[in-house]
């Protein structure tokens, strides 16, 4: 079954991306498939109003509820028999890493994205569908944007790209950045020389045994050099294996 996304914006045409290269092959070979949905629709008003002054005061709009329930309550009862798991991209969730998307692409078969914007969404919507439905609220990383869907071309993008069959060589995912919780090694292609860099002397012996080992001694000091948190989890993990 290809893994189903529903995506609701008040920017359709920021997600025309998910219809080009790795993720536009992916809808075509159904391995995907991907659905945009505009709040306004969801709307009444002349106006298509989706937000309002927030209750307290303060600066900024808040999202109102009663678009978002109508429109997750039409899109996540959309398909019979199936349960969706609603995700809200925002700076307050969970971290989304590359656990999160081999675990999203593992487990689940239909994601409804619901990006907000402004300040944000009325906070009984994430009450309302959280009794209902799996809701994760999950963030790129400590940084604000002005809306969540750069954040579900990010998040689309990790996920559907360890779907099997997505990338051409699945190999290469077991030695990318992050896969097994180090930094990738650093790749060389022709010419051997250039510029007077020169390609590492071990990646032209054809041993693959040393080659291997050279990889894995990049990965380490390249993990310990840029990102010394990671590393300390490594360790951590190694040492209980
Ligand atoms: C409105 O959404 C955000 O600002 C956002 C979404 C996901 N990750 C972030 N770090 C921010």
């Amino acid at each position: 079954m290809p893994l189903r996304l529903d995506v609701v914006t008040i920017f359709p045409d920021y997600l025309a991306p998910l219809e080009l290269s790795l993720l536009g092959r992916a809808r075509r070979e159904g391995l995907l498939e991907v659905h945009v949905h505009d709040l306004r629709d969801w709307t009444h008003d002349r106006h298509r109003t989706v937000d309002d002054t927030p209750y307290g005061g303060g600066a900024g709009m808040v999202m109102r509820p009663e678009p978002w329930g109508e429109a997750l309550d039409e899109i996540c009862s959309s398909q019979p028999g199936r349960t969706p798991r609603i995700v809200v991209p925002g700076p307050g969730g969970e971290v989304f890493d590359q656990a999160t998307a081999s675990r999203l692409a593992e487990q689940e078969d239909w994601l409804v994205f619901a990006c907000g914007r402004y300040e944000g969404i009325d906070e009984r919507v994430y009450e309302e569908f959280s009794s209902r439905y799996p809701l994760s609220v999950l963030s790129l990383g400590d940084y604000v944007l002005n809306g969540g869907e750069v954040a579900v071309l990010a998040m689309t993008e990790a996920i559907a790209r360890l779907l099997p069959g997505m990338v051409g060589n699945e190999a290469s995912l077991a030695e990318e950045s992050h896969t097994g919780g180090l930094l990738e090694y650093p790749v060389y292609t022709k010419p051997a020389g250039w510029r007077g860099h020169e390609v590492p002397e071990v990646l032209l012996s054809g041993h693959h045994g040393r080659i291997e080992a050279w990889r894995h001694e990049q990965r380490l000091a390249r993990t310990e050099q840029r990102r010394p948190d990671l590393m300390e989890r490594y360790r951590t993990i190694s040492s209980s294996e």
